[in-house]
């Protein structure tokens, strides 16, 4: 339950508002039909955690640094405390390190404590940035789905968290983000998401046993995309030009864009799957499928992060330069070079 009985309002905006939900707490309904690719949230971090693997002592210090009316904020947010103990792990094995150990009992001492603490409501509420992580006080009242109609990024160009929507959402839709890798498995998921305190009852987490149910169409997909990732992650980043040399390697991105659709994620993830595409086909020399797998990148990556996004122009650039490989070629194509009395 939040901390207060304060109904939390969104930020002034024309998409969504903050709602009571059964079983949820607080969640966010669209209050217009809203398109796919939308920006409805701009959120600045109202406390930074600069690292990932934080101890109370670091939350504490960034607490201190709040503001009275910021650290009202902080604890007007959800908590997920008052967890039963037997529900977790009873013990810690001898081999893990110290500090470790003292990590491990702080966070199952704030979920299990009867009480909302600065560490349980860090632990309900962070999300990435950066090197560390952060409470954005608007994001956070976006709930979870595995199966989301709505994304999340850290964009640091201008020092916000961004949520966009990854689907036409219509008004009165609950709009969700998901707060775990779509790679993951339903059991997996489930066990993340204990740490938050609750049990998804998602399309995506229904009965997989049910073939034509939604469940078991996304965990086929799922299970597909992740091997179709651990084939071509190690030749992905610095290494795809070796990736480009192998014939199935572009075949098996594709694959995967194809998969990623079909599960609606709309996502940074899939925008990074076309982009390669792109660069694959630049490098072997099809720049007309490069440039459709790029402009397709950049669609996406407009959709789920912005232009704003800090490596969105860079990516830009590199479609631009697909694009004049393509011009070049038609050129050579049509005779036109051979017209090109500056050659002679
Ligand atoms: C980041 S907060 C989301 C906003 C929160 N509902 C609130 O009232 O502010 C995360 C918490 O929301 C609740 N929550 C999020 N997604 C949920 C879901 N799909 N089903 C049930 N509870 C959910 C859980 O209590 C979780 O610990």
């Amino acid at each position: 339950m939040p901390s207060t009985d304060t109904a939390p309002v969104a930020p002034k905006n024309a998409y969504y508002e903050i709602r009571a939900l059964p079983g949820k707490g607080y969640g966010c309904i669209a209050i217009q039909n809203i398109s796919r690719g939308t920006r409805i949230l701009t959120d600045a971090p109202l406390l930074i955690v600069p690292m990932a693997d934080y101890m109370k002592t670091d939350i504490e210090l960034a607490f201190s640094s709040l503001a009275s009316a910021q650290k009202a904020l902080y604890f007007s947010l959800h908590s997920g405390h008052g967890q039963p103990a037997s529900a977790w792990p009873s013990q810690i094995h001898p081999s893990v390190p110290a500090r470790e150990r003292q990590r491990i009992e702080e966070q199952h001492a704030a979920r299990t404590g009867k009480e909302a603490t600065l560490i349980s409501i860090f632990q309900t509420n962070c999300m990435e940035m950066g090197a560390g992580a952060a409470v954005f006080p608007y994001a956070v009242r976006f709930n979870h789905s595995c199966n989301p109609n709505a994304c999340f990024s850290w964009n640091a160009a201008i020092g916000k968290e961004t949520i966009h929507t990854m689907r036409d959402i219509k008004e009165g839709e609950e709009v969700t983000i998901s707060y775990v890798d779509m790679e993951h498995d339903k059991r997996l998921r489930a066990w993340e998401l204990r740490h938050y305190g609750f049990v998804c009852d998602c399309p995506a987490c229904g009965d997989e046993d049910d073939e034509k149910s939604f469940a078991f169409e996304s965990a086929e997909r799922r299970l597909q995309v992740q091997e179709l990732d651990r084939e071509t992650r190690l030749l992905r980043g610095f290494k795809l030009t070796e990736g480009a040399k192998q014939p199935a390697f572009a075949n098996k991105l594709l694959k995967m864009a194809v998969l990623l659709q079909g599960e609606g994620c709309w996502d940074a993830r899939l925008a990074g799957v076309f982009f390669d595409i792109a660069l694959v086909c630049e490098y072997n020399g099809d720049y007309k499928m490069g440039v459709l797998a790029g402009e397709k990148a950049l669609q996406i990556k407009r959709g789920c992060q912005g232009i704003d996004f800090p490596n969105f122009k860079r990516h830009a650039e590199a479609v631009e330069r697909i694009k004049a490989s393509r011009r070049r070629e038609m050129g050579e194509a049509h005779g036109w070079k051979a017209l090109d009395c500056s050659s002679s």
